[in-house]
C-alpha cells in the first residue's frame, strides 16, 4: 500500500526538480483517468477532495474511492489531500477519516468566502499544523486570495473563495508576508496568489505578465526556498475541448488559462504542487457531448462515461510528462505517516526561511 505524506512526495520532487499535478476528484471516471495515467507514466499521484467533492460524493466515498486506487495500483505512491479546508475541525476530521495531507485555508473565514487578516490566517493554520504533524499528515496553507489581476474580481467558484472586488495587495502574495507566515506556523506547502482563479474563466486574452504573475514566485521562493509553493486555479483551459464543447451543443464563451509553459517555468522557481480541476471537466464535458451526438439512441452510461475516462487520462498524462513527474514514482520509498512524525519530532523537516 503506497499511501504517502504530501511533504514526502514533495521533499522528493524539489530534490530532483519537478512539479506534481494535484487532480480534483469527485467520482471513479476521474479517479480512473488519474490512475491509469500514472501508471503508464509511471508517476506519483496527489488527488484531493474539494469541500464540493465532499458534499457531492461524500468524504467516506472519496476515502475509499482513493484507497481502492491505491490498492490496484500498489506501485503509485498517491498523496491523498484535502482541498480548501475552512476550519480546523474539518482538518482534524480528515486527518480522522485518513488523509495523509490537508489544506487549511485561513486566507477565508469558515464561510468559505470572507477574506480574513494575517493573524487569524496564522492562528488556524499553527492550530492546524500542530495536530496534523503530531499524525505524520502534511500541511498546505494559503496566504493572499486568488482573484483576476484583469479584473480583481476575487475567485469565487461553487461556494469557495472571496466574492466581489479586492485590491492588488489582497490579490499578489507578498513575499515578506510569506516568510513570516511559513515562520509562524510551520506548513509544508503554501499556496501563493500570482492571478490564477479557479474555474473556466481565468482570463479574457492568453496572459502576459501583467495579469499572470509568474515573477513573484521567483521572489517569495527566495525567502522560503524548502516551503513547497502550490499555484491553484491552474488549469489551461485546452482551446480544443471548448471547440468541441461547442460544436455539439454547449455554450462556453472565448476564455483562456495558464499556459502548461508558464507553469514548467514557475516549477523552476519552487512550484511543486498545481492544482487542476477544470481542465479534466472540460474535457468529460466535452467527451460526452461529442459521443451523445454521434450515438443518440445510446442510453447506457458506462458508453459515454468511458469516452471521459479517456479523455481525462490524456490530459492527465500530458500533465505528468510536462512537469517531469513522469519517471518518478518508481524511485520513490514510501514512508509510514509514523516516520514522518518522528521527523517532525526531531526537527528534521524544520522550514528555512531567509
Ligand atoms: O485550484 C483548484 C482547481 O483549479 P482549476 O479550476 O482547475 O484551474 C482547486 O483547488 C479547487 O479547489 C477546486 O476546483 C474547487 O472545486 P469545487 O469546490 O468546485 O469542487
Amino acid at each position: 500500500m503506497a499511501l504517502i505524506s504530501m511533504r514526502q512526495l514533495l521533499d522528493h520532487a524539489a530534490e530532483f526538480g519537478y512539479g506534481v499535478p494535484a487532480f480534483n476528484v469527485n467520482n471513479l471516471e476521474q479517479m480512473r483517468a488519474i490512475m491509469e495515467a500514472a501508471d503508464k507514466t509511471d508517476s506519483p499521484v496527489i488527488v484531493q477532495a474539494s469541500a464540493g467533492a465532499r458534499k457531492y460524493a461524500g468524504a467516506p466515498f472519496l476515502r475509499h474511492l482513493i484507497l481502492a486506487a491505491v490498492e490496484e495500483f500498489p506501485h503509485i505512491p498517491v498523496v491523498m489531500h484535502q482541498d480548501h479546508g475552512t476550519s480546523p475541525a474539518i482538518c482534524q476530521r480528515s486527518i480522522q477519516l485518513g488523509f495523509s495531507s490537508v489544506m487549511m485555508d485561513g486566507s477565508l473565514g469558515t464561510d468559505g468566502k470572507t477574506p480574513m487578516d494575517y493573524d487569524y490566517n496564522a492562528g488556524v493554520t499553527r492550530e492546524v499544523v500542530k495536530m496534523a504533524h503530531a499524525c505524520g499528515v502534511s500541511v498546505e496553507g494559503e496566504i493572499g486570495c486568488l482573484g483576476s489581476l484583469e479584473t480583481g474580481m476575487a475567485g469565487e467558484e461553487d461556494g469557495v473563495g472571496a466574492e466581489g472586488v479586492l485590491d492588488h495587495s489582497q490579490l499578489l502574495t507578498d513575499p515578506e508576508e510569506a516568510a513570516q507566515f511559513v515562520k509562524d506556523t510551520g506548513v509544508d506547502a503554501l499556496a501563493i496568489a500570482i492571478g490564477t482563479s479557479h474555474g473556466a474563466y481565468k482570463f479574457t486574452r492568453p496572459p502576459t505578465g501583467d495579469i499572470l504573475a509568474i515573477g513573484q514566485i521567483k521572489e517569495i521562493h527566495k525567502r522560503i526556498p524548502n516551503c513547497h509553493l502550490v499555484m491553484h486555479g491552474s488549469s489551461s483551459v485546452p482551446q480544443e475541448w471548448l471547440k468541441v464543447i461547442n460544436e455539439f451543443g454547449g455554450d462556453i464563451g472565448e476564455t483562456y488559462g495558464v499556459p502548461v509553459e508558464e507553469i514548467v517555468e514557475a516549477i523552476k522557481f519552487g512550484v511543486r504542487k498545481v492544482n487542476i480541476d477544470t481542465d479534466l471537466r472540460l474535457a468529460s464535458t466535452g467527451a460526452i457531448r461529442r459521443f451523445m451526438a454521434a450515438n443518440p439512441a445510446e442510453f447506457d452510461p458506462r458508453k459515454y462515461l468511458k469516452e471521459t475516462v479517456g479523455a481525462m487520462r490524456d490530459i492527465c498524462i500530458d500533465r505528468y510528462e510536462a512537469f517531469g513527474t513522469a519517471g518518478n514514482a518508481s524511485k520513490i520509498k514510501p514512508m509510514s505517516l509514523e516516520v514522518m512524525f518522528t521527523k517532525y519530532d526531531k526537527g528534521e523537516l524544520d522550514q528555512e526561511v531567509k
